[in-house]
């Protein structure tokens, strides 16, 4: 495994200087460590089309080890094989299985949809998590995808075919206009920010990193405050939304919620899920309950996330 130095010489150096003024020491480390690591293969089942007692029978009977996720039923580590020998196995091919990381599970679990339910998937290719949240409700609701790039729609498009998550309708548009289109019409929506993506940063694959820039962050946070925007006037009075980004920086996370706060009328909620090496979000002057927020930091099974979970009044 990489050592601390080995890493902070490839990763870019403000970033690294950001971790620093950020976290503890000891916190920042950990994130570097995490970097370092190579990550585990991770999926869930498709509820809609396989479960998860037949999953694991067969990858007994094709002896592919496995671990279970405490805090997810649907999810599995894969102990001895790479995705790359996941991809070939006709469970993948047909849609019964979904290779996904384990933070990236996270979001659809907080939102907890239920069946019935009218949500929105603002930012939503290539499907992760619309799939997930199909597969949650078992098609019985309705998913507005919505996607604002054509070819990444085309894969979200893809994947919910394959999947089967035909609860799910994608549109194609700029997620800045949902809000007005269907104002107050959600129960539920997910905003899984485009972000700058620190929470991906592997040493094994320079481009998680390369691109990484101050100017990005900047950026990227004004556009999740308009999208943040558009999703709150999406929201019904009383529902339950969820922001959440795979980047680590205070910027495109905890600043952006506690701009929100100032503007519209929502409560920060608790997180539930009951997950193992979070952190809590930083307060933003006397914003105190953004600490209800959680940060889970990079490791070898998770990568780095944020997560807000919040009510509408
Ligand atoms: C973090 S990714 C979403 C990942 C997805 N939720 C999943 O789990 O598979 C963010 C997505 O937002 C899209 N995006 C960026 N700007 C957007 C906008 N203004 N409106 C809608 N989508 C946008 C990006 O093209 C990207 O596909």
């Amino acid at each position: 495994m990489p050592s601390i130095g080995q890493v902070k010489k490839k990763i870019p150096v403000e970033f690294i200087n950001n971790l620093y003024s950020l976290f503890s020491p000891g916190i920042a480390d950990r994130v570097l460590i995490g970097i370092g690591e190579e990550r585990v293969t991770t999926l869930r089942v498709n509820n809609i089309k396989y479960d998860i007692n037949s999953l694991m029978e067969y990858f007994n009977r094709i002896n592919v080890k496995f671990e279970r996720v405490e805090w997810y039923r649907d999810a599995l580590i894969i102990k001895n094989a790479k995705e790359k020998d996941i991809r070939k196995l006709p469970i993948y091919c047909e849609g019964m299985i979904y290779l996904q990381s384990l933070s990236s599970m996270i979001p659809p679990l907080v939102l907890k949809p239920e069946k019935g339910d009218k949500i929105l998937d603002l930012t939503a290719a290539p499907g992760s998590k619309t799939t997930q949240i199909a597969s949650i409700i078992e098609n019985d609701g309705f998913i507005l995808a919505n996607e604002v790039d054509k070819i990444r729609a085309e894969r979200l498009k893809y994947n919910i075919l394959l999947q089967q998550a035909l609860s799910a309708e994608v549109h194609v548009e700029n997620g800045i206009l949902i809000g007005d289109k269907y104002p107050e019409y959600f129960d539920k929506v997910l905003l899984d920010a485009p972000c700058s993506g620190e929470g991906r940063f592997t040493l094994e694959d320079a481009r998680t990193y390369k691109n990484w820039s101050i100017r990005e962050v900047k950026r990227l946070s004004k556009l999740q405050k308009k999208l943040f925007e558009s999703a709150y006037k999406a929201l019904k009075k009383g529902g339950i939304m969820v922001y959440s980004t795979c980047t680590l920086n205070r910027q495109e996370n905890e600043e952006v919620i506690h701009w929100a706060a100032q503007r519209f009328d929502f409560q920060i909620l608790n997180i539930e899920v009951n997950l193992p090496g979070t952190v809590p979000g930083f307060s933003i002057e006397d914003n105190m309950s953004i600490k209800r927020a959680v940060r889970i930091l990079p490791s070898k099974v998770m990568e780095g996330f944020f997560i807000c979970k919040l009510k509408k009044l």
